[in-house]
């Protein structure tokens, strides 16, 4: 079943046209890669597909239903931004706590899906640091953990892995794998070919707010360097789609 339906969206700052004939669909369990450069568009897409922004043009269907009620929706979306959207002060457990509790969890419900989201994540729970102490990448596991502490079907995720250490990427990188596999349908930004390579089924790549190409990630993506992709080839797939 498709839980996204991006339907030739268009989208503009004022008169400044950044997204246009916009196309694609993400199903239960898959995972649709967004690549492009800076400026390419990225964010922009993500914050509307997370009900955040209002497209211009064109419309996003959800589950199929044109007049499904977004408040209910809401509640089924997970949305990583790009910043870290935490509270600097807390330590990483009272922040996922905080968050589960907006969300309405309690008592053991609440305790079952912290320990998921960290253990997902990759965060120690008794982690005693405030999130203002954290290295970049334990910032950005926090950040996701909190997104998902909902287990969200669907889940938006805006470059989780800029600026940050290997082992953090790699913890993430196998934590979306581990949600796909579980069922959601993920929308993952980068501009990181080889990041889009490892774990995503489909794949959109956008240039100057266009779709220069769109497919499975088997169509697009040459069979020997599937799995595989040394930086040099990283930087050759790079001029070849960008
Ligand atoms: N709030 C805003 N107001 C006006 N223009 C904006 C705004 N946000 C983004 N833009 C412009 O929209 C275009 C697309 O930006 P966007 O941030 O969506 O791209 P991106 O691919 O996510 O880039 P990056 O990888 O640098 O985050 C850019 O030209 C940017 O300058």
């Amino acid at each position: 079943m498709e839980l996204i339906k991006c339907n030739n969206l268009g989208y503009a700052y004022k008169e400044n046209k950044v997204l246009e004939h916009i196309n694609f669909s993400v199903e239960k369990g898959e995972v649709l890669g967004v690549l492009g450069p800076n400026g390419a568009g990225k964010s922009t897409l993500m914050t509307i597909c997370a009900t955040l922004l209002k497209p211009s043009e064109g419309e996003i269907v959800y589950y199929g239903d044109i007049s499904i009620d977004y408040k209910k929706l809401r509640r089924k979306i997970g949305f990583v931004p790009q910043e870290i959207a935490l509270y600097e002060e807390l330590t990483p457990a009272e922040n996922l706590y905080f968050f589960g509790k907006l969300y309405g969890l309690k008592r053991d419900e609440l305790k079952l899906q912290v320990a998921h989201a960290a253990e997902l994540t990759g965060i120690a729970i008794n982690e005693r640091k405030k999130i203002k102490e954290l290295s970049g990448g334990m910032k950005r596991r926090v950040n996701i953990a909190a997104a998902i502490i909902n287990s969200p079907e669907i889940l938006i995720m805006d470059e989780p892995t800029v600026g940050i250490d290997i082992q953090s990427r790699r913890e993430i990188l196998m934590a979306v794998g581990n949600m796909m596999e579980s069922g959601k349908a993920i929308l993952y930004s980068s501009h990181y070919f080889d990041e889009i390579v490892k774990v995503c089924s489909k794949i959109l790549v956008l240039k100057d707010g266009k779709v220069s190409a769109y497919g499975t990630s088997n169509e697009l993506i040459p069979k020997h360097v599937q799995g595989d992709v040394s930086l040099e080839e990283n930087r050759l797939l790079d001029s070849f789609f960008l």
